[in-house]
């Protein structure tokens, strides 16, 4: 696995929350972190609640800024620093290349759960028809009752709306997906659904940087994991790569 070519590389990432709120108090999250990520592979996050696990995911989306420390991406014809993106550059990122598939659906009100799916292929100008029958069948093979496709998904449990998440963020094939989270609510047929999603990601050459608190999900995806613990994530350092290569 590791020896597929890099997709993304960290180096000596920085990250305090300055809350202004309350007398500029800094929160230091992250200090020195770096990781690399190949084609093809799924690295794990772990660590303890707080150490910071969402904050770089939502750093890698662009969702945070950035304080030191360079990410980039790697293309067949170049590399992209994502610390030196202008903001208008992020949405054809977050389009075409990183994924997100968070705990949590946004709701749109009025929009139909299948129309929530198909939207991205949409935003990349596929085929109405094409994008409906590809939302269609990932809708089916979470196990989301039909009758629930053109009702919008705000009346949904929690582990109904996050199908239709899950399927919005896999829909779009993207080459480098970031996955926060994204069996929590579901049971145990819907757990393995997503596995297989993600096997499938693997396989067409999909780069997945995840985190999952269920153990047995984190063993059946993880191909390496990331500790982070109190001497590497929050307030303290981490300067070495991935520690830890699972057989
Ligand atoms: N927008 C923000 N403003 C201020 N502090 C924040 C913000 N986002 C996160 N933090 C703080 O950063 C630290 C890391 O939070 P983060 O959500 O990344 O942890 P985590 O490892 O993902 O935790 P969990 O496993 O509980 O989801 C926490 O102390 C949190 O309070």
């Amino acid at each position: 696995m590791t020896n597929a070519r890099p997709r993304l590389t960290v180096s000596g990432l920085h990250k305090q929350f300055l809350l202004h709120g309350q007398g500029g108090l800094e929160i230091d999250v992250m200090r020195d972190l770096s990781l690399t990520l190949h084609a093809g592979e799924c690295l794990v996050l772990a660590g303890r609640s707080g150490i910071g696990k969402s904050t770089l995911l939502k750093m890698l989306h662009g969702d945070y800024c950035i304080d030191q420390g360079r990410i980039r991406l790697h293309f067949d014809d170049g590399t992209l620093d994502l610390e030196t993106l202008p903001a208008y550059a992020w949405h054809g990122l977050r389009r075409d290349v990183i994924g997100y598939v968070s705990q949590f659906l946004r709701v749109v009100p009025r929009v139909a759960a299948v129309d929530v799916v198909m939207e991205p292929l949409l935003a990349r100008g596929a085929d109405e028809q094409d994008a409906r029958q590809r939302a269609e069948t990932l809708l089916a093979r979470l196990n989301l009752p039909e009758r629930l496709w053109q009702l919008p998904p705000g009346t949904f449990s929690g582990g109904e709306q996050q199908r239709v998440n899950i399927a919005r963020g896999f829909i779009g094939e993207h080459p480098l997906l970031l996955l926060d989270e994204p069996t929590a609510s579901l049971d145990a047929t819907n757990r393995d659904v997503v596995i297989a999603l993600i096997g499938e990601a693997k396989a067409r050459g999909a780069a997945m940087l995840g985190i999952f608190h269920d153990e047995d999900v984190r063993d059946r995806v993880a191909d390496r994991l990331l500790p982070l613990d109190d001497s590497l994530g929050a307030r303290a350092s981490f300067t070495r790569d991935v520690q830890e290569t699972l057989s």
